[in-house]
């Protein structure tokens, strides 16, 4: 074993190797994945903690953070690996050298799809897909599985279906939904089964059993939801008048447009929502526990940042996430009767996107989710390519980091932005920051190693969804992940022999267990 850990270091210091060495000394116990030590060290020059992105050792002990320990001076820098023996005493040490090390992300809009509807998709591959992307915690949406949750044994039923199936962690979102709006013990008791705050519609869901709610449910629940101290993600599209058919009717235009399907969202039916949403927001006096917001899902409408902005300057609880595919396609370029590209909010023009850019980075963007919502090909119909017959949603969980990073770098951004988005911010957001989202001692040891260099794996053989089918095959996306680590358990090493660790690591996110 010592004549290993030599011969990776002279392959390191020929220049050989790129991979990271692991120095492996026997243990008592064996950690899940494929690192077997309960205590090691991951040393890099670039470890963004919150403080800034430093040279590090990040010293991990039963899961969790123990230390995140400065490494000063050239000659240090030099030898990581020598800096982290020095800094910590211990021997069992990742040198990533140059690679970003961050925290985990946290992606907050996921559909799993599971129970009832693993044909879609399903916890296990949903869950490989996150580690391989560098997602260490995945929130599951409360609908497209069969039966949504929407009631405390549901709450149950879905956080039971993760024993044996998730490779990272996982928690839930409850669904609220008109039958469970007035009904606060029910919604109490989904929070004590370990909900981690709710999720409702203002538009047909696609799912006949998660109807939407409207102004009345909305405003009737929120002195509760304010009381709980829990956050309330929104689905925000308004339709014009009830009977308005708010899907694309296909009457007169052509359905193998993309720009068919446009039309039938308009921005004004976003920002429509959002105002109803501020409205309810200004008229409810109740006050506040810390943890209550209004979260609006997958912004596309950049014109809708106005008023979104106006109502957090007069201090309103209320933010905002947009998704990767909104920040990498646009309408004018989505061919036709590629209906792997129709989501709701639809994809908007170029100039839309530019300005989304902007709020992400300015900051006024405050999460990123995938809203990855898969679904069989065949309900995509892509054979004829309609756009008003094909299920709405963009498969992209495993894309999430390249697919924010491309962005982030060509306008001169740094990692830190990338965690702001989708590991501070998200924590935050699902009351999860005392536990993740942060390199930080006393945290879980969710991390995820990235090239910032290097192109990611677009590939369908790489992907690990459970359908192949995905706007983001083939793109060049920068932003390559090296490892993941959930709670200190390498789920992913891109340099092992089968790079998906085959255990399963990950736990349910409990919000009585936080
Ligand atoms: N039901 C469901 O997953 N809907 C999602 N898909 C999509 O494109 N937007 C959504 O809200
Ligand atoms: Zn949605
Ligand atoms: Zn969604």
């Amino acid at each position: 074993m010592f004549a290993a850990k030599i011969l990776v270091e002279r392959l390191q210091d020929a220049g050989l190797i790129e991979v990271p060495q692991w120095v492996p000394f026997l243990a008592a116990r064996t950690n899940c994945g494929h690192v077997k030590e309960f205590e090691y060290v991951i040393v890099s020059q670039n470890v963004v903690t919150p403080d800034g992105t430093i040279s590090a050792a990040v010293q991990i002990k039963d899961g969790r953070i123990a230390a995140v320990k400065a490494i000063n001076g050239e000659a240090s820098r030099a030898n990581l690996t020598h800096a982290a023996f020095l800094l910590t005493g211990l021997t069992s040490i990742l040198d990533y050298n140059d690679l970003v090390v961050g925290p985990g992300l946290i992606d907050t809009h996921v559909h799993m799809n599971q129970p009832g509807r693993t044909s879609w998709e399903g916890m296990e591959t949903a869950t490989s897909a996150a580690a391989v992307g560098g997602i260490t915690t995945v929130i599951d949406m409360p609908l497209n599985s069969d039966p949504t949750t929407t009631t405390v044994a549901l709450v149950e039923k879905k956080i039971g279906a993760t024993r044996g199936e998730i490779k990272v962690d996982m928690g839930v979102w409850g669904g609220l939904v008109p039958e469970n709006a007035g009904d606060h013990s029910m919604l109490r008791g989904m929070l004590d089964a370990g909900a981690l705050g709710f999720k409702s519609f203002m538009i047909p869901s696609g799912i006949d059993d998660f109807p939407s709610v409207n102004e009345t449910h909305i405003k009737a629940v929120l002195p509760f939801l304010k009381s709980a101290g829990v956050p309330y993600y929104l689905h925000a599209e308004l339709k014009p008048s009830d009977d308005s058919p708010g899907e694309c009717s296909g009457d007169e235009a052509d359905p193998r447009m993309h720009a068919s399907w446009l039309a039938t969202r308009p921005p004004s039916m976003e920002n429509n929502a959002i105002k109803l949403l501020i409205r309810a927001l200004e008229e409810n006096k109740t006050e506040a526990r810390p943890g209550f917001r209004i979260h609006i899902a997958h912004l596309a409408d950049a014109g809708s940042m106005a008023d979104i902005q106006a109502a957090k300057e007069k201090g309103l609880p209320i933010s905002v996430e947009t998704c990767p595919h909104y920040l990498n396609f646009a309408a004018e370029d989505v061919p036709e009767g590629a209906t792997e590209y129709k989501c709701a909010p639809p994809l908007r023009p170029r100039a839309n996107q530019e300005r989304l850019w902007e709020f992400v980075m300015d900051g006024r963007i405050d999460s990123i989710g995938t809203d990855h919502s898969p679904s069989p090909p065949d309900m995509k119909h892509l054979e004829e390519g309609d756009f008003s017959k094909a299920w709405g949603g963009i498969s992209g969980l495993q894309y999430g980091l390249p697919g924010t990073w491309e962005g982030l770098r060509k306008r001169g951004a740094g990692p830190e932005v990338l965690t702001k988005l989708w590991s501070t911010f998200p924590a935050q957001l699902a009351g999860l920051q005392h536990k993740k989202g942060a390199l930080k001692a006393g945290l879980d040891a969710d991390i995820v190693v990235w090239d910032p260099e290097a192109l990611a794996d677009t590939s369908e053989e790489a992907l690990q969804h459970r359908h192949k089918l995905t706007p983001y095959t083939g793109l060049p996306l920068h932003g390559r992940v090296a490892a993941t680590f959930v709670r200190g358990h390498q789920v992913f090493s891109a340099a092992a022999k089968k790079p998906l660790a085959p255990q399963v690591c990950g736990k349910p996110v409990l919000r009585h267990k936080l």
